[in-house]
């Protein structure tokens, strides 16, 4: 692998935008901030077409890549029939499972319409991204074994979560989620407190827009899974309460690597009414 730092000249206009749409790309959260600007100094622009592959599952990877904007389905074929598995709604990142573990690529990714895209060379995403997975799994192995959720996870099944985390903190008060927003992501509490807060749509006697506290969420917790296992919009907001620490998981990483986790979720998407209940007199507010 080679070490020679990557240049590749860019405009302040392109600069800007490169910024823009990799200022919340999760594997780039645990970079400090001079490999964070090797980063950018080494992302290239790419146009795409419409109906373009730019990634066919089985290939030797070359790039990753982020999206600045763009449809693209995620397919995947098994048995020698494809499945759109998902797709990526003008964010978000792929192809980092190539470079990551040396294999194939493991997905199609086709272009719905005209795109862009900044593309970032294997040599640096190793150099930058891959070697600071070892440091990741030093430092999140046993905080992730203690998490209840993944209990029924492998190990290795769990360190491939830690390796596509990104860590996000949060200040007191700041909002992590809105409600009626769309689900991207997951997450876990690694420190601090956060508070899920509920504006009613039903209840007839509650001030407009007014928040009212169903639940809080603490270190080895999880929120967030909800709306990522029901395809809905966000059911409630949530704020930290203190600084709060979490780590984060996109929702493709999410369906990729906590399917078998889904029951357990499931079973404790059931209590949520309760809670509902309990504040509101009245579930409706989940079910719509
Ligand atoms: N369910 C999925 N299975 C495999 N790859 C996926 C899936 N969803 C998204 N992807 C992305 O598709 C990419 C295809 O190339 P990679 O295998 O390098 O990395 C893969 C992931 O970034």
């Amino acid at each position: 692998m080679t070490t020679t730092r990557v240049v590749q000249p860019k405009t302040d206009e392109q600069r800007h935008r490169l910024q823009e749409a990799c200022k919340d790309i999760l594997l780039f959260k645990n970079l400090d901030p001079e490999q964070f600007s090797e980063v950018l100094d080494a992302m290239f622009e790419v146009q795409v077409k419409p109906e373009e592959h730019i990634i066919d599952q089985g290939d030797d990877g070359d790039n990753f890549y982020v999206i600045e904007r763009g449809i693209y389905d995620i397919e995947v074929t098994r048995d020698a029939s494809a499945i759109c598995v998902g797709k990526y709604d003008n964010k978000g990142s792929f192809g980092e499972l190539a470079l990551m573990y040396n294999t194939p690529r493991a997905a199609t990714i086709i272009s719905k319409q005209t795109g862009a895209l900044w593309a970032l060379d294997r040599a640096t995403f190793h150099r930058l991204i891959v070697r600071n997975n070892a440091k990741k799994r030093r430092i999140y192995e046993t905080f992730i074994e203690s998490v209840p959720l993944l209990k029924s996870l492998e190990l290795s099944e769990r360190m491939k979560i830690v390796d596509v985390l990104g860590v996000k903190t949060f200040k007191d008060g700041e909002q992590i989620i809105k409600q009626g927003d769309k689900a991207d992501c997951f997450y876990i509490v690694e420190s601090g407190n956060v508070k899920i807060m509920l504006k009613s749509k039903t209840k007839a006697t509650q001030k407009d827009n007014e928040e009212v506290e169903i639940a809080r969420c603490s270190r080895g917790q999880y929120f967030g899974e909800l709306a990522l296992v029901t395809n809905k919009p966000r059911a409630a907001s949530v704020y930290a309460a203190g600084e709060a620490k979490c780590l984060v998981i996109d929702v493709q990483a999410f369906e990729r690597l906590l399917g078998s986790c889904i029951q357990i979720m499931k079973r404790n998407i059931a209590s949520y009414e309760e809670q509902l209940v309990a504040v509101f007199g009245s579930s409706a507010d989940l079910q719509d």
